[in-house]
């Protein structure tokens, strides 16, 4: 768990050890057969104390195993019942206390717990290509080892700010810009930081001990702070961890070093006891879990290896297009941007190399470092013969099958026989574009979202001949491009937009019973969602979804005549979105749809007196009497529905388990992270009281298939609920309670 070695002379090496990252753990695991005889922690102490004993030894260094100093506390340990306590803290301030210097000898990453030790430290040397930072934020903590009273004293509130309340990690080149680090080398971390140790022998340690040096002051320190808190309460959308972050390093400003611990402490034993951390420390662990993905048919990530993309194109520039070629660019892959004629590749290069442009000031090297202006990475063309020669193409056209199929068969006619055909289809059937190619093993959905080069979804849809080598390879370039890929089956919407349905739906009946877009949006935006689904609406544009309906004969010149306006198909259909389409109400792009904005193009949405009377006429015009309907209702029906379309989901085999749900709404809906994603907060919640709301829900509504139950989940309700985990194990159990 940590290795104890002499590196030179007189330096004690003190190695940190615990494949793959060497997290920090605390636990000792004491059922037979997993026996740890030592934590890593223990480890450490031990460690330190023998070189303290030792009076050979005049300097130490800590380093890490593999070339990683430590991601931090084990995240798991956080959640475990079985917790035999050794707190990080008491140990970062032995080090600190050490009369012999300590250097830090920093590779690969040092985060969370790993930067307290690194900052318990006298001295920290870090590689070039090191990556450090206090990510607690992420998973709903706070840097409970001291972090939050030493950074400060170190590099100065405000980048003690920056870093603790938004977590993300920055290379070595910054830290020592910062002073978080002294020293970043090319050469070997270990061996330099052994022969700083050494230079080191007999120089005083005082003004090396961070816990005794003040907060470097601002002439405004107060109003500093209270204009970050609410910044960051703005940011936060009701997760805890941003603001006790700050109230943390406030009483670092504040308190001397000891008190200041401990009100970290107490900040800090609130948020691990507040269901937000477990919520977000269980989509961290989803994130990596749904990278191991499996389909019914056996296919797997263990047994498939994905194929090298050395050059990919893309079809169509429009939004999608754009974003797609930007994201290809940054992952350093070279693409081929295809349009249908000139006017529309031109308009459609001028955006996407001001796409680039802006992504380059915001890497690091800037410009060089894309080289898209190298026609070597990226090339415009309007011709298919230049696709003979790439290894992927991605189609990003109209939502259109027809389209889609004669595109699809001139790829399988042009593009070399092992290239992989993708789509960035929303919703339509992978088997039927497939269908026109002579390679449906190579076709698969890759469902990207707007904008494609910030968003990281990706949801890849296998065809019932996907080859499982092309799966591996989409899900290998979701990696390179920096993406969460999650697998999932072919079904019309596929995982998303399949529970998004349910939800939108929803929305619009409870705007016919009485509510106005701005009080369901509100409920879901306090929830934590993003943005609500009217506003959302205004933003992708309703007549989007209108051109949907009418393509699937729901509204339209090939709605059969006498068609009721309030049903179809025997169940109860909203016109409300198609009537304002007929209007011109489009949303931002016309500058009003749900609501009203300045102009076209408009982004400020502002409560509409038209539409409010447009619905009161509506309601009269249908003889529905308007009532008052609550935050609880609106949060209810729109999110248990969603939740209901998962359970079918699940039982269905279209996705493999719940946190492939959980992902694809965190990274690709906006669903709150401290809320773990529907099918997490489902279980928060308990199933049976989804199921006891849905029912009463179904009864008042039976003309709304999707309140009903769905089987799944009077299942899992009958068989006792078990925890999330257990739920697919669960599916083909027979239970006798039904
Ligand atoms: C009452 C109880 C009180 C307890 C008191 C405790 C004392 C409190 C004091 C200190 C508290 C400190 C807080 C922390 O340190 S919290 C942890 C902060 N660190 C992080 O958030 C880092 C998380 N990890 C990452 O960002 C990445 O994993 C990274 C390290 C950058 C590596 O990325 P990559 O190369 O892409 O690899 P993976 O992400 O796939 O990770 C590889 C496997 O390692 C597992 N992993 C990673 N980090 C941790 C971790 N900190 N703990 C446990 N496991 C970790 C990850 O799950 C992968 O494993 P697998 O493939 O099996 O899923």
């Amino acid at each position: 768990m940590a290795q104890y070695a002499r590196g030179a002379a007189a330096v004690a090496v003190i190695r940190l050890r615990n494949p793959p990252v060497n997290a920090l753990s605390w636990l000792l695991v004491t059922e037979p057969l997993i026996s740890f005889s030592l934590t890593v922690l223990q480890a450490l102490e031990d460690g330190l104390k023998r070189a303290d004993a030792d009076p050979s030894v005049k300097a130490v260094t800590i380093c890490g195993e593999n070339g990683k100093f430590s991601a931090g506390a084990d995240i798991r340990g956080f959640s475990s019942p079985r917790k035999q306590g050794l707190g990080l803290g008491p140990i970062v301030s032995l080090i600190e206390r050490s009369e012999k210097p300590v250097v830090a000898a920093i590779e690969g990453i040092a985060l969370g717990g790993g930067l307290e030790v690194a900052l318990g430290c006298h001295y920290r040397i870090a590689h070039v290509q090191a990556r450090m930072g206090l990510p607690e934020v992420t998973i709903g903590l706070l840097p409970g080892a001291q972090g939050t009273q030493r950074l400060p004293r170190l590099v100065g509130v405000p980048a003690a700010l920056d870093l603790i309340t938004t977590g993300r990690h920055i290379p070595a080149t910054e830290a020592l810009k910062l002073g978080l680090v002294d020293e970043v080398v090319e050469e070997n971390t270990v061996e330099a930081a052994i022969r700083l140790a050494n230079k080191l022998i007999g120089q005083p340690l005082g003004p090396r001990r961070l816990s005794l040096k003040p907060v470097p002051k601002l002439p405004n320190m107060e109003a500093f702070l209270s204009e970050a808190l609410a910044k960051v309460k703005k940011r936060a959308q009701g997760c805890l961890a941003p603001e006790l972050c700050v109230q943390a390093i406030k009483a670092a400003t504040e308190q001397p070093f000891a008190d200041g611990v401990r009100k970290e402490q107490e900040l800090f034993n609130i948020l691990l006891t507040s269901g937000q951390a477990k919520a977000m420390q269980y989509a961290f662990f989803a994130e990596r879990a749904v990278e191991k993905w499996t389909t019914p048919s056996g296919a797997s990530w263990k047994s498939a290896s994905p194929q090298p993309i050395r050059k990919a194109a893309v079809i169509g520039l429009g939004t999608m297009g754009r974003g797609i070629v930007t994201s290809l660019v940054k992952a350093k892959i070279p693409v081929v941007a295809l349009e249908q004629n000139l006017e529309y590749l031109n308009m459609g290069r001028n955006a996407v190399m001001l796409l680039l442009e802006r992504e380059a000031m915001k890497m690091e090297q800037g410009a060089q470092a894309l080289d898209f202006h190298n026609p070597a990475r990226l090339q415009f063309a309007v011709d298919f013969d230049v696709l003979r020669d790439v290894d992927l193409v991605i189609e990003a056209v109209f939502e259109n099958m027809a389209l889609k199929k004669e595109i699809f068969s001139n790829l399988s006619r042009i593009c070399k026989p092992e290239a992989f055909l993708c789509t960035n289809t929303s919703a339509l059937n992978i088997d039927e574009i497939a269908s026109v190619t002579g390679r449906p093993q190579q076709v698969i959905g890759m469902h990207f979202f707007s904008p494609a080069h910030v968003m990281r979804l990706l949801e890849i849809i296998y065809g019932r001949q996907t080859s499982p080598t092309t799966i591996a390879t989409a899900m290998q370039l979701a990696k390179v491009m920096k993406k969460v890929g999650v697998v999932v089956g072919n079904c019309f919407g596929f995982v998303g937009n399949r529970m998004m349905f349910p939800y939108s739906q929803q929305a619009v009946f409870l705007l016919e019973e009485g509510s106005r877009p701005e009080d369901v949006d509100q409920a879901l935006e306090d929830f934590g969602l993003k943005i609500g689904p009217f506003r959302m609406s205004d933003l992708a544009g309703l007549d989007v979804g209108w051109r949907s309906r009418k393509d699937q004969g729901l509204t339209g010149p090939s709605l059969a005549p006498g068609t009721p306006a309030r049903q179809r198909r025997g169940y109860r259909y909203s016109p409300l979105p198609d009537l304002l389409c007929e209007k011109g109400r489009f949303g931002q792009k016309t500058g009003k749809g749900w609501y009203e904005y300045e102009k076209a193009g408009g982004r400020t949405a502002k409560p509409d007196p038209w539409v409010h009377s447009f619905l009161c006429e509506y309601r009269n015009a249908h003889q529905i009497k308007t009532r008052f309907i609550d935050q609880e209702e609106i949060l209810e029906r729109c999110l248990y529905s969603l939740i209901n379309e998962g359970f079918d989901i699940l039982a269905e085999g279209i996705a493999s388990g719940p946190e492939h749900l959980d992902v694809v709404y965190i990274n690709g809906y906006g669903w709150p992270k401290h809320r773990g994603g529907p099918m997490f907060y489902a279980s928060t919640v308990g199933l049976p009281n989804i199921l006891a709301k849905l029912q009463k829900y179904s009864e008042i509504h039976p003309d709304i298939p999707q309140l009903r139950p769905s089987a799944f989940l009077k299942k899992l309700v009958a068989m006792g609920s078990p925890l999330l985990n257990d739920w697919m194990s669960h599916l083909h159990k027979q239970s006798n309670k039904l």
